[in-house]
């Protein structure tokens, strides 16, 4: 619904396991839209590609296979900074900061990055979790609250997804 209401052609994910997400993100992308798919388990994007094929829409996706932060790095390397309109972040929660910052470089002024799993089942509000996850998604939380190159908006479905839009 985002990416309709947006309106995106470009479009990004990270964390993809069998697709279900991404074939959300590819099925209302125009024809000419793209989704760069990074996944670095090769079984989930064997998965994954075939329900994009079932679904009519692998020639809109691009897939990255490997490390995310290493595709996303290498998008900017590319020349691609500024380009895209959404990207959806759903990986290792312990990157989410550096997912962030270099998603941040990649989408337009006005481009929204979505952060899933920020309530992390409830842990980040509970004072006696502290395990390295929950910390590293709890100082994520508290450092987008300060950052003034977004405005947020923290929605408590499912298991908390926070929108970023790019100021
Ligand atoms: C929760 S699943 C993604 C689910 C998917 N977004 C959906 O909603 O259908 C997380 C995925 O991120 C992948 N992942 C975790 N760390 C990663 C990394 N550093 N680079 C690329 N993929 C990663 C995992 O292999 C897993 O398939």
């Amino acid at each position: 619904m985002l990416v309709q209401i947006l309106g995106a052609e470009r479009c990004i994910e990270v964390g993809v396991y069998t697709g279900y997400s991404s074939l959300a993100v590819a099925l209302v992308l125009p024809d000419l839209g793209c989704l760069v798919a990074c996944e670095r388990d090769a079984k989930s994007l064997e998965v994954a590609k075939k329900y994009y094929e079932l679904a009519g829409v692998s020639h809109k996706v691009i897939l990255k296979h490997g490390l995310a932060a290493d595709a996303l790095k290498s998008m900017i390397l590319n020349g691609e900074a500024g380009s895209y309109d959404f990207a959806f972040v759903d990986a290792e929660k312990k990157m989410c900061q550096e997912y962030y910052e270099l998603l941040l470089q990649l989408v337009r002024v006005g481009g929204v990055i979505v952060i899933d799993n920020v309530l992390w089942h409830g842990k980040v509000v509970d004072p006696m979790v502290n395990d390295a996850k929950t910390i590293s998604i709890r100082n994520f939380n508290k450092n987008l609250m300060e950052d003034k190159r977004v405005s947020i908006s923290m929605v408590p479905i499912g298991d908390g997804m926070t929108i970023c839009r790019k100021q």
